[in-house]
């Protein structure tokens, strides 16, 4: 029986991925073999030693600590791609949100009074403060051309604006995805230089923790309006709050309210809201689910962001040895041979890194005593070595 603790609203579509007879699912489990979360920052919860794995059902992994869930050997599952169109979606409205100022002029509207003569005087007194902009001509820059960013760039050319993309880590995979009219930038400031617009869609890191600032803000375009549905980390709050305060800055519209945020008629701050679909929120909580199960259940490892990608069929009836080490010489050579000086024969094996961290599956003939595990684990650099009948 594998023991799954839970933290959110997980789709059930996920859940029902785990089959009853050998799967219990709960957010209320004291010894859980995996944790399966969206946004709840684990980093506030104790771990405990017995999870193998954790699985986000969604893109960032901000929330989880994922160093330290390496040093452990614990792969950290995440869902690539699974709500991307739902924040293409909810970054187009924030676009056309903030073009044609809606949020101000439905508020204005709201509070009208009077009769409907008197409503409709206002109305057309009024509604020259909510004069627009169209998109055509005007030019996007999007900053992170991942599954989201891609597909933001290729909804706002459809829609007529010119894009410009920045990304120093594009993948061949991406770049093919994205329309062949999309320009490149080759900084982030040289993206800010040429935007009306600027839409971020990278993960918050050391690297981009901070990357909308002061300095870029003032070195942009005046009337620069900003989409953040990334994380709020990587803007400088304030310094997008002074520029709006100088009129430099259009519009901020984002996905992550805060005090300073709230009251300001130029800011939009929705409740987090980009992954929160239906088909967004079963799409990430089936995808991990599955790759979780697989994981517990063969060792095999799809879409892990701190570990290589592993899938080895399972082969002959034997045990399955699985091992995380880290990636330095000779270990293989230590796992084979401690195999071999136990007289098991090696049916299958495979071994990849990913930085600092290798993993070994092999499937053996027979059983695997527990000596050997044991003599295994002892192996200098071994985080981890789980058997699989
Ligand atoms: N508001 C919401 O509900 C949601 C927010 N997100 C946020 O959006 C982020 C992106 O999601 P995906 O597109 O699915 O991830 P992804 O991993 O497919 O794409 C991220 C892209 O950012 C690029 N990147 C990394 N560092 C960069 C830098 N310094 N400058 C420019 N680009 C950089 C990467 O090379 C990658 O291509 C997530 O990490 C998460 O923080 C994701 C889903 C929902
Ligand atoms: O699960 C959610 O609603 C948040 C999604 C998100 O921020 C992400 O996938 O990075």
């Amino acid at each position: 029986m594998f023991r799954i603790l839970t933290f959110n609203n997980i789709s059930v579509k996920g859940l029902e991925r785990f089959p009853r007879d050998h799967f219990e699912t709960s957010s209320d489990i004291a010894h859980p073999d995996a944790i399966m979360l969206r946004s709840h920052k684990l980093q506030e919860s104790e771990v405990a030693d017995t999870v193998l794995a954790v699985g986000r059902a969604g893109a960032g992994v901000n929330n989880i600590p994922v160093e330290a869930m390496s040093r452990r050997g614990v792969p950290v599952f995440n869902a690539p791609g699974a709500n991307a169109n739902a924040v293409k979606e909810l970054t187009i409205a924030g676009l056309f949100l903030a073009a044609r100022n809606i949020c101000q002029a439905w508020d204005f509207a709201r509070a009208l009074e009077g009769s409907d003569q008197q409503i409709n005087a206002e109305v057309e007194a009024g509604k020259k403060r909510f004069t627009g902009f169209e998109l055509p001509g005007r030019t996007l820059g999007v900053i992170g051309l991942g599954a989201i960013g891609v597909e933001v760039a290729n909804a706002a050319m459809a829609l007529g604006m010119k894009v410009v993309g920045y990304d120093p880590q594009i993948t061949v995979h991406r770049a093919w995805q994205l329309s062949s009219q999309v320009e490149q930038a080759h900084s982030v400031d040289e993206l800010m230089s040429r935007a009306d617009v600027v839409t971020i869609h990278a993960p918050l890191n050391e690297a981009t923790r901070g990357l909308i600032n002061g300095s870029r803000l003032a070195a942009a375009h005046p009337g620069l309006t900003v989409l953040n549905f990334a994380r709020s980390e990587v803007v400088d709050e304030q310094a997008i709050l002074e520029a709006l305060d100088r009129d430099h800055l259009r519009a901020y519209i984002c996905d992550f309210p805060s005090n300073a945020l709230k009251g300001r008629g130029n800011v939009i701050a929705l409740p987090h809201l980009g992954a929160s679909t239906v088909e967004s929120q079963e799409n990430c909580a089936v995808m991990v689910a599955d790759q979780l199960r697989e994981y517990l259940e063969t060792g095999n490892i799809r879409n892990a962001v701190n570990f290589p990608e592993v899938v080895m069929p399972r082969g002959g009836k034997g045990n399955r040895l699985c091992v995380v080490n880290a990636n330095v010489p000779n270990m293989l050579g230590r796992i084979s041979t401690a195999l071999a000086e136990a007289g098991l024969n090696i049916d299958d094996m495979y071994n990849k890194s990913h930085e600092e961290l290798a993993y070994t599956v092999v499937d053996v003939e027979g059983a695997i005593p527990e000596s050997v595990v044991q003599a295994i684990a002892e192996v200098e650099g071994v985080l981890r070595v789980r058997v699989i009948e």
